[in-house]
């Protein structure tokens, strides 16, 4: 719901708060200029009739002194019939310069107030600034669901390079953007009068003067009793009219002179509304107060950029919704598969698990997590089995197409006759993985619905763990099921192998690097990629790509990757087999938050087996000497010491700072877990440092450093969950 509020208004508005945000971007520059042409110290002590006392012989014509909010003084004079305007030096009343204002600026202003429309515009502004506020708010919003609660809001934001982009540019900037919108409508409610009493009222025009022979304007006494810093404005009477007065208006109030005595004849002061109708104003404009105006100017210019970012994420998720065909009638259907999505990939799956039930002549109904609860499960009466396919967003909450589930499944009291399984769709990364899924199974085994299959888990929306949990389901079934899930693809680039490096057949570990570049001739560029991103290669016959962890960037020239031959596997065997020259079909898949942090902290890089490419891509990159402990575990050092000598380089030239290599099948035998504990005291020094830490290699692995690094970290009162949430623990498992 609030996801569909904010992506519409976002559309509608786009226009419209684009340029009242790129104006008021230029207009937030006025207040430095003025600053910059009012910089004239010592001006506290002087009062008005001071200053319009030296005024009064160099400008025989002068009509009317402003002061601006930034202590410019502005004298407005006719000369030999004709009007001018000076900027004047208030302690000495010489002139600076002529003033004029800028005609561009003027444009920016009214095209800012009211679209250069006049009334209808500035409706349409007041309308614009309301739609800034609620986007502005209802972005707010998301961004706390998105990273779990508003408590977390400054936790690292993860997902697509444009949404990272767009959310971390919002936190940024929705301070300013709040104090923007809010004024600016404050500012239009009060134009509109629809806060009476805001805008300073009229002092009455006295009912009679002396009307004798005008004083010396240097010896009035209300002008003497004024501080030159409290004035806005002085219009003098009109010339040889002895019944005119002066009319001035202060930071107080404004009130009329009589031009003979000197007499303060009427005054209006300003009420606290007013003082605050002028608060606003300052905090809308910057004038007065430079650095708010151009912290806001800052703000606005952030506007088209979350305006194009905003609208790229919303086309990409319009174009991956799903349509499920052949969608059986919820009372016919002997199979419900429900959906727990935020992002919709869950429910690609969810139709590959349709289609292939489909097939297999079961009756499938599906639909979101959500409108399930809403029916009685009499509405089911020929059901078997229910799978529920959820993804966990937040910080291991529901996502949108399950947020009400489980409060609804409360009221459901009967124990129904179908069994369930559900499959958990996450991120390792997180640190609470897959756990909206462990709730909800925990929540129908505590309602003693019968299961048809534990729970089980997709990482980073894998399609060879969703195949593999295809088999399970079909042997529960006693059917044969096979779940081929194929992504939309970037298209694929051809690339050909112009360098291997072997290893590990000595001791049944057959690796290679292999080294990829674009055929001669090709007329294409290598795609963009860096160290850590994963490259999809699809096997000849195969519609379902693999993905291995990049050990190069794409300004190396070369794509580089660590291959383990497994004699099962499809794709490894076919690239194990290549030789020089062959080519393989390939396509970048970013992996963004898998990289060093940048600053000073220390790196710890830790993995096994070809785990060491994208760590190794980490070091070859490391110019600038950044601090970075590896901790990397092999077979035997003759056999499988993957990158030996290049790592001895990189210690050399400092690139790396200490390797840490063990093997399991030598004498003193050790796995990193191993080396880890051992190096306890030395790697909470590194963490006290603030370390960050990267894990790449096999699930075993990984599950067994983490059990480690728990312990290295006790002592501190941490754990690696907590490393995780502080974006301090990356994991590349597969
Ligand atoms: C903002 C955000 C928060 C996420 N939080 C978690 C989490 O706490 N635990 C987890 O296992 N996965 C988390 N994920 C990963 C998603 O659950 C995973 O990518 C899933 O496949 C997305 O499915 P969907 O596109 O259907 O929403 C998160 C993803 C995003 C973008």
């Amino acid at each position: 719901m609030l996801r569909k509020f904010h992506s519409w208004s976002g559309l509608i508005a786009t226009l419209l708060v684009v340029v009242l945000s790129v104006t008021g971007a230029v207009l937030s520059i006025n207040p430095i200029l003025d600053r910059a042409q009012a910089k004239v110290a010592g001006t506290s002590s002087i009062s008005v009739a001071e200053l319009t006392g030296k005024l009064a012989s160099s400008y025989p014509g002068i009509e009317q002194i402003q002061r601006s909010p930034s202590g410019s003084i502005i004298v407005y004079f006719t000369e030999n019939g004709k009007t001018g305007a000076d900027l004047i030096n208030p302690i000495t009343g010489q002139p600076i310069g002529p003033y004029s204002t800028s005609p561009v600026m003027v444009w920016f202003k009214n095209l800012h107030r009211s679209y250069l429309l006049d009334t209808p515009g500035r409706v349409g502004a007041a309308i614009s600034a309301f739609l800034m506020l609620l986007l502005t708010i209802s972005g707010a919003f998301m961004l706390a669901k998105r990273l779990g609660s508003w408590r977390q809001i400054l936790r690292p934001i993860q997902g697509t390079f444009r949404e990272r982009l767009h959310c971390q540019v919002g936190r940024v900037a929705v301070l300013a953007l709040l104090l923007s919108a809010i004024t600016g409508l404050t500012m239009s409610a009060v134009t509109f009068e629809l806060l009476p009493d805001y805008q300073s009222a009229e002092p009455v025009f006295p009912a009679s003067v002396q009307g004798d022979i005008p004083a010396s304007i240097g010896t009035l006494a209300a002008l003497k009793a004024i501080p030159m810093n409290e004035l806005r404005e002085l219009v003098y009477p009109y010339k040889d009219d002895r019944n005119d007065v002066y009319s001035i208006i202060t930071h107080q109030g404004s009130g009329f002179i009589d031009q003979s005595t000197g007499q303060l004849l009427s005054f209006q002061s300003i009420n606290n509304k007013q003082k605050l109708y002028e608060f606003i104003y300052m905090l809308h404009t910057g004038e007065g107060l430079w650095w708010l105006g151009l912290l806001l100017g800052l703000g606005a210019l952030t506007v088209p950029l979350m305006s194009w970012t905003g609208i790229q994420i919303w086309w990409r998720r319009k174009r991956s919704i799903t349509t499920i065909k052949n969608n059986t009638a919820p009372r016919s259907a002997d199979t419900i598969i429900l959906v727990g999505s935020e992002g919709n990939s869950t429910w690609g799956f969810a139709k590959t698990l349709h289609d292939a039930l489909n097939l297999a002549g079961y009756l499938v109904h599906t639909m979101s997590m959500n409108s399930f609860v809403n029916s009685a499960l009499n509405s089911y009466p020929n059901v078997k089995q229910l799978f529920i396919l959820t993804a966990t967003y937040g910080d291991g909450d529901a996502p949108a197409s399950a947020s009400r589930f489980l409060t609804q499944l409360e009221q459901i009291t009967e124990v129904p006759k179908f069994s369930f399984a559900v499959l958990g769709f996450g991120d390792r990364q997180f640190p609470e993985f897959c756990q909206y899924a462990k709730e909800v199974e925990a929540t129908l085994t505590a309602k003693a619905w019968s299961q048809l299959l534990p729970l089980d888990t997709i990482n980073r929306q894998s399609s060879q763990e969703f195949s593999r949990w295809g088999n399970t389901v079909g042997m529960a079934m006693g059917t044969d099921l096979s779940l081929v899930h194929i992504p939309t693809q970037p298209s694929c680039t051809t690339l050909a192998l112009i360098e291997r490096v072997n290893y590990g057949a000595k001791v049944k570990a057959p690796t290679a690097v292999l080294r990829f570049k674009l055929p001669d001739g090709s007329n294409t560029d290598l795609p963009t990629f860096e160290a850590g991103d994963l490259v999809g290669i699809l096997a000849p016959g195969s519609k379902v790509a693999r993905f291995y962890s990049l050990a190069s960037e794409s300004k190396d020239g070369i794509l580089e990757i660590c291959v383990r031959h497994h004699p099962r596997g499809l794709c490894s065997s076919f690239l194990y087999s290549l030789s020089v020259g062959d080519s393989i079909e390939a396509f970048i898949k970013p992996n963004p938050s898998f990289r060093p942090a940048s600053g000073k902290a220390p790196i710890v890089l830790i993995g096994a087996g070809t785990g060491i490419g994208p760590l190794v891509g980490f070091i070859r990159h490391n110019k600038s000497h950044h601090p970075i402990h590896l901790y990397w575990g092999g077979r035997c050092p003759e056999s499988d010491f993957l990158y030996e000598r290049e790592l001895n380089t990189y210690l050399k030239d400092k690139r790396l700072t200490a390797l840490n290599a063990v093997f399991s099948r030598i004498n003193e035998r050790s796995y990193v877990q191993d080396k880890i504990v051992l190096d306890s005291s030395e790697l909470r020094g590194l963490i006290g440092k603030g370390a960050q830490f990267l894990v790449c290699g096999g699930r075993d692995m990984a599950s067994s450093v983490m059990l480690a690094l728990d312990e290295v970290l006790k002592p501190l009162g941490m754990d690696v969950l907590t490393l995780k949430a502080q974006g301090r623990y990356r994991e590349d498992v597969y």
